[in-house]
């Protein structure tokens, strides 16, 4: 039996599930045995992949989050294109059956996909619809705009049916890079990067400085709680403690809501907009990761991932992953198995992912971003977000010292890889 490592990021209820996935995988068949390991979040899982690869111990798959795409491109004796691979291995692979805003994430300029899609996500709003009813709001009714959100945590705290409005995971992803796209703003020249290496941040445009501002005022207020940096990892608690009313992250943040929200019930909305900015809301852009193969491993084992990959994008197994989790359906077939289930009718809020990153067709501002070391860029925006928050700097300062920061990061991965 040949063995094949898999290296991911999906710790919680979704560790669990992806475990029984393989494990779904390993007794279908005898050839291959695939090992999943845990490495921590999706920039330690990266981080892992990058230094084991130098020690010449790397996985054959890894984990890699969206925004590591730019630099995972790069590195082009490091990786094993998927495309490439499926084609080498005799795999069918149907680049079609995939959703376009997850395609065009992960392609390169011919068109061709270097990374396996598997768990593609966008950013939700999660609501306490038991808060809302004890503060005499419907509920039914999420917020649609970021005024109804201030409005109804001011009902929130007043009425005393909880502490806290809103928190949020991701202060990057939501409420920058998302919150740019959703109000049709760009995040850089280029078109967001996908144009070439020699682009640049313009991500503090005067919509991003007004709701950062918004941010740094409420939390004063006590309408916002901060989550922390990188994934938020505090935010979650806020809302599952009835301590925050309300919770905006990942759309697959649904499996621990539904795992630990237990007392009260849970209603779903999309993101909220300025309704004074035209063109909002427009659409979001997704998150989560794909899989990427390395280099450096015997063909027994390519095979094998080959064989893995296909198990894995099948409609069925798709489907389970994404009713479980929350992380969109990426293939229309398992989109079209959900509905013949009818899971989406028996499931409430279940599909506002896909309704909201589907909402309008994607502009230049609004298909996803890719710039190189941007890993290293969203700890820049965790930085100043927090420089913010302790009063050293306003919005508008805070944007501006993480455009130019983030421009040097991007114009020194240019010159590496130009
Ligand atoms: O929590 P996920 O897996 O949906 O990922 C969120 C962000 O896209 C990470 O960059």
């Amino acid at each position: 039996q040949t063995e094949i490592q898999w290296w991911h990021a999906m710790g919680g209820e979704l560790g669990t599930k992806l475990e029984e996935i393989v494990a779904g995988y390993n007794a279908s068949q005898s050839d291959y045995k695939v090992v999943p390991t845990y490495k921590g979040s999706y920039t330690e899982t990266m981080t892992a992949a990058i230094a084991a690869f130098r020690a010449g111990e790397q996985p054959a798959v890894v984990q890699v989050f969206e925004v590591g795409t730019g630099t995972m491109m790069a590195a082009e004796g490091a990786v094993y294109p998927v495309y490439q691979l499926m084609e080498d291995m005799g795999e069918d692979f149907d680049q079609s059956a995939f959703l376009p805003a997850v395609v065009g994430y992960y392609t390169d300029t011919d068109g061709n996909m270097l990374s396996m899609p598997f768990n593609s996500s966008t950013p939700i709003l999660y609501y306490n619809k038991d808060v809302f009813e004890k503060a005499g709001l419907d509920p039914d009714a999420a917020p649609k705009t970021w005024g109804e959100l201030e409005d109804f945590s001011n009902k929130i705290m007043e009425s005393g049916a909880a502490n806290c409005g809103f928190t949020t995971g991701w202060i990057s992803w939501v409420q920058l890079e998302n919150l740019s796209a959703w109000h049709n703003q760009p995040i850089g020249t280029l078109e967001n990067g996908f144009g070439g290496l020699g682009t640049e941040l313009t991500v503090n445009g005067p919509v991003q400085a007004k709701h950062w501002e918004n941010l740094a005022k409420w939390q004063q207020d006590g309408l916002f709680q901060y989550g922390g940096p990188g994934g938020g990892a505090d935010s979650a608690p806020k809302f599952y403690a009835q301590e925050c009313a309300m919770y905006m992250n990942s759309s697959a943040s649904r499996a621990g809501v539904v795992a630990n929200a237990q007392d009260f019930e849970v209603g779903y909305g999309m993101l909220p907009y300025y309704d004074d900015v035209d063109g909002a809301p427009q659409n979001s852009i997704i998150g989560g990761a794909t899989l990427w193969v390395l280099q450096g491993h015997p063909e027994e084992e390519y095979k094998g991932v080959a064989d893995f990959f296909t198990y894995l994008s099948s409609a069925e197994v798709q489907a389970d992953w994404h009713q479980f989790s929350g992380y969109l359906p990426i293939t229309q077939a398992a989109y079209d198995l959900g509905r013949e289930q009818g899971y989406y009718e028996a499931n409430p809020g279940t599909d506002i992912g896909i309704r909201q990153i589907t909402l309008n067709a994607p502009t230049e501002n609004s298909k996803g971003l890719r710039f190189g070391n941007y890993v290293q860029i969203r700890n820049v925006i965790d930085e100043e977000f927090q420089r913010l928050l302790s009063g050293e700097v306003d919005a508008q300062g805070a944007l501006d010292s993480l455009v130019e920061r983030g421009n040097a990061l991007i114009r020194d991965f240019e010159a590496a890889n130009g």
